[in-house]
């Protein structure tokens, strides 16, 4: 069984078919690549399949359950773990805070309430902390980690926002255009820690316009165009349909 089922989905905005009746599956610990020109509807693919917006028709399925319509922190705690386009860090807090404030999903209830309990809060602290510094080592971050998030690059902000996702333990997680904005050696090095998680067993969901990544990383690719599934397959099948690139040349296949 894939680990995410698409059927069927859908989205308008008043008259705009944003998302239309698009179905795929996602099997785990594949990195999963979402394509298609200026307007195709991948973000709000995206914003719906992770509770952002709601669909106007179609399910969705994590591990086979419905999880269509739940709000975006009802699927975190199912393990539904994402990255934004635009920067969501906390500037006035430390990296190494900012990647703790995603491990407070992933702690379990109990485990809170008995380490508010007994010896102190200073435990569950610690533990967050010690969680999140592995994390920000196997993001690649380890010299920020006695750093303001305000003192960080932007390439090394883009690894803190996927390291603070991989503190809420995704099982899987969704990064929206993790390589914008960079040179090609970042790109190089983003691909490497794309495929590192997704080797850990973590299955990862992309939108990237940087074509060299997504040929380079991805498993499967769906390339969506007016809101409809052009095509899916492999880095190979979908750069050599005539159609897709009929798509992103603007002229009729
Ligand atoms: N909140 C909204 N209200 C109205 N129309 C919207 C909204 N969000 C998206 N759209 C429209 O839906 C269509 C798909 O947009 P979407 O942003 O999902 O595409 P995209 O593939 O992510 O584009 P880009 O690559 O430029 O980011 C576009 O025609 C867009 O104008």
């Amino acid at each position: 069984m894939a680990l995410l089922e698409i059927s069927d989905l859908s989205k308008t905005f008043g008259g705009v078919l944003a998302v239309q009746n698009v179905s795929f599956s996602v099997d785990q610990g594949i990195v999963y690549s979402v394509i298609g020109p200026n307007g195709a509807g991948k973000t709000t693919l995206f914003n719906l399949i992770t509770g952002i917006y709601t669909p106007c028709d179609g399910e969705i399925r994590l591990g086979g359950e419905l999880v269509s319509g739940l709000a975006p922190h009802q699927l975190a705690r199912k393990g539904m773990g994402r990255t934004f386009q635009n920067l969501q860090i906390c500037m006035n807090m430390t990296a190494i805070e900012n990647v703790m404030v995603g491990g407070h999903l992933s702690l379990d209830r109990n485990l809170v309430k008995s380490m508010l309990r007994f010896p102190s809060l200073r435990r569950a602290d610690a533990v967050l902390r010690e969680h999140a510094a592995e994390l920000m080592v196997y993001v690649g971050l380890e010299p920020y980690l006695n750093s303001e998030a305000s003192a960080m690059s932007y390439g090394a902000l883009k690894r803190l926002e996927i390291a603070r996702a991989l503190a809420a333990k995704p099982r899987i997680l969704f990064l929206d255009e993790p390589a914008a904005g960079f040179n090609p050696k970042e790109t190089a090095e983003i691909d490497n820690l794309v495929r590192k998680i997704a080797d850990s067993g973590i299955t990862v969901v992309l939108v990237e316009h940087d074509m060299k990544m997504v040929m380079n990383i991805s498993d499967r690719i769906l390339v969506l165009n007016y809101g409809r599934k052009l095509t899916e397959g492999s880095a190979r099948d979908v750069r050599d349909n005539p159609e897709v690139i009929a798509a992103y040349l603007g002229t009729a296949a």
